[in-house]
C-alpha cells in the first residue's frame, strides 16, 4: 500500500556547487555532520521521552472523549469552541481538512462547529447574531487557563449561556492540569473536565483532547489520527539515516536557513490544507524563533513561515517567490488521490483560450500548475522540496501533524534552541495584564503605564 507521506527533496539539491541549493559535498556531509544529533534525536523518539511523543498516551483518554462528543451531539445542534493559538489552530486544520469550509452550512447528524480564535467586538457579535446559546455547548481550551483573550471570551460566553438557561455542568473545559485558575473554574461549576499533559505545549498539542474532541464532536474519528502519527512516528524513528525522509529534509532546511534561505513557505494545494498553513505558521515560528541558544548565545535562530495556497497565490504573491529576492525555501504539498474529480465537458470549440478544457478534470489541472509552478521556481534558483498526501484522511493528516513537530524538533537541535518554549511572546502578555488591572500585576503596573505613555507620545501622527 502506498505511504502516507511521501516526500521528495531532490529539487533542494543541485550537481554542482550552487549558493541557493545544497552541493552534492553539503548532502554528502549530512551524515559525518549531523547524523548523531539526529540518532540521538532518534533514540528520544524511540524511549518516548520527547514532549511530542506525549500524544501517544492520549489515545487512553478517546474513549472519554468520543462518549462527551455523542453526549454533546445528542443535546446540542452547535458547539463554540473557545480557544486561540495552539488550542485553536489544530482543531480548525483538522475540521478543513476532513470537512472543508462548508461544514456548518451542510446537513448532517453532528452539531455545526464554530472556533472562535480571536478577541473581536465585531466578531463575537457577528457569532452571537447566528448561534442559539440554549442549543450551543461550550467548548473553553487554555493549555495555561491564563490567556486573557480567551478568558474574556469564556467570560462573556459562559454569562449568554448561563442566561439561555445552559447546563453548567456540559461546559467543557481543556486545560493544564496545574494548580491553576482554570482548574478552580472547572471545579466550582462542576463541569466536564480534560486535560492536556503537562509536558506537551499548546502548539504540540492537536493529537491530545485539545484537538481530539472537536473532531469527535464533527465525527472524525481522532484514534485514526493518532494512528497515522503513529506510522510517522515509526518511520522517522526506525529508519536509518541514508533513507530517513526527515533527517533529509531537516537538515536541508537548516542548512539552507544558514546560507541565508531565512523564509520557509508552505505552499498548500489544495483548499482542504488551508488551515493547516496557519496550524504550520505557528508551530514554526513560535518553536524556533528565538533570541538564546541553549548555551545562552544570543543568536536569533529561526527562519520566518509564510502559508500560501495553490492555485489561488499563483495569482498574487508567486511573482515575489520567482523574482524577489532569493531568501526562500518553498514546501509544496499536494494530495495524490481526491475522493472527488470534476470533468470539464465541451463547450465553446471555436474558442482557443476554451477548446482545450474539454475532457480535462479540476484535480488533474490542479497538479499541472502545481508542477508547472514547483518547476519554474526551481529554474529561477528557489530550491524547492514536495510532501505528497496520499488522499484525504485523518491518517494522513495525523502523519502530517506529527512530521512538521518533528522536523521542527530536530531542526531545533540543530540550531541549539529550545522548541518548546515562547519567552517571546510573555513581554506583551505582561503588559497587558498590568494594564487591565491583575492583582498580581499590580507591582509592575505604574513603571509600564510610564513606559506606554512615553511610547505613545514618540509616535508621529501625519494626516491623510
Ligand atoms: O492554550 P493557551 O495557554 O491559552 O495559549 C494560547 C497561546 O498563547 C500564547 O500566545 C502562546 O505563545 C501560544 O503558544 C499558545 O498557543
Amino acid at each position: 500500500m502506498q505511504e502516507l507521506l511521501n516526500i521528495d527533496i531532490g529539487h533542494l539539491l543541485s550537481r554542482q556547487d550552487h549558493a541557493d541549493f545544497i552541493s552534492p559535498a553539503e548532502f554528502e556531509n549530512f551524515a559525518p555532520r549531523y547524523g548523531q544529533a539526529f540518532e540521538e534525536f532518534q533514540a528520544v523518539l524511540r524511549d518516548k521521552k520527547s514532549p511530542i511523543t506525549l500524544s501517544f498516551g492520549e489515545e487512553a483518554a478517546i474513549p472519554r472523549i468520543k462518549e462527551l462528543a455523542r453526549e454533546l451531539g445528542e443535546k446540542y445542534d452547535n458547539v463554540l469552541l473557545l480557544g486561540i493559538g495552539g488550542s485553536a489552530l489544530g482543531a480548525r486544520a483538522v475540521l478543513q481538512f476532513l470537512h472543508g469550509p462548508f461544514y456548518n452550512l451542510e446537513q448532517h447528524s453532528h452539531p455545526r462547529l464554530f472556533i472562535l480564535d480571536n478577541l473581536d467586538p465585531v466578531l463575537v457579535n457577528k457569532a452571537v447574531g447566528v448561534i442559539d446559546m440554549a442549543r450551543t455547548a461550550i467548548i473553553y481550551t487554555s493549555k495555561s487557563g491564563s490567556t486573557p483573550e480567551t478568558a474574556a471570551q469564556f467570560i462573556y460566553f459562559y454569562n449568554r449561556y448561563k442566561e439561555a438557561g445552559g447546563r453548567l455542568e456540559d461546559i467543557v473545559i481543556i486545560c493544564d492540569p496545574g494548580d491553576n485558575g482554570i482548574n478552580h473554574i472547572a471545579r466550582q461549576l462542576n463541569c466536564r473536565l480534560l486535560h492536556i499533559p503537562r509536558d506537551l505545549p499548546g502548539r504540540y498539542s492537536v493529537l491530545s483532547s485539545v484537538g481530539f474532541l472537536p473532531a469527535e464532536v464533527t465525527g472524525t474519528d481522532s484514534a485514526r489520527l493518532l494512528a497515522g502519527a503513529a506510522t510517522a512516528h515509526q518511520s522517522i524513528a526506525d529508519t536509518p539515516l541514508q533513507q530517513n525522509a526527515l533527517f533529509a529534509l531537516g537538515t536541508c532546511l537548516y542548512e539552507l536557513a544558514v546560507k541565508g534561505k531565512s523564509i520557509h513557505v508552505l505552499f498548500n494545494y489544495s483548499s482542504m490544507l488551508y488551515e493547516f498553513g496557519l496550524w504550520f505558521v505557528q508551530l514554526w515560528a513560535e518553536s524556533l524563533g528565538k533570541r538564546l541558544s541553549l548555551d545562552g548565545k544570543e543568536i536569533h535562530a529561526g527562519t520566518t513561515p509564510l502559508a500560501s495556497l495553490g492555485a489561488t497565490d499563483q495569482h498574487s504573491i508567486l511573482q515575489l517567490f520567482k523574482e524577489g529576492p532569493a531568501d526562500k525555501v518553498l514546501g509544496f504539498v499536494t494530495i495524490e488521490n481526491q475522493p472527488v474529480d470534476i470533468t470539464l465537458p465541451e463547450a465553446f470549440p471555436g474558442e482557443k483560450e476554451y477548446a482545450y478544457f474539454t475532457g480535462h478534470t479540476m484535480g488533474r489541472q490542479l497538479s499541472i500548475e502545481q508542477l508547472a509552478t514547483e518547476m519554474t521556481l526551481v529554474g529561477a534558483g528557489k530550491p524547492c522540496y514536495r510532501v505528497t498526501l496520499r488522499e484525504i484522511s485523518p491518517e494522513v493528516l495525523g502523519a502530517l501533524f506529527y512530521f512538521y513537530e518533528a522536523l521542527v524538533v530536530y531542526t531545533g537541535r540543530l540550531w541549539n534552541i529550545n522548541p518548546f518554549d515562547q519567552p517571546g511572546v510573555e513581554e506583551g502578555k505582561n503588559i497587558t495584564y498590568a494594564l487591565m488591572g491583575r492583582q498580581d500585576y499590580s507591582q509592575k503596573r505604574p513603571a509600564y503605564q510610564e513606559a506606554v505613555s512615553r511610547y505613545q507620545k514618540e509616535g508621529v501622527r501625519l494626516k491623510v
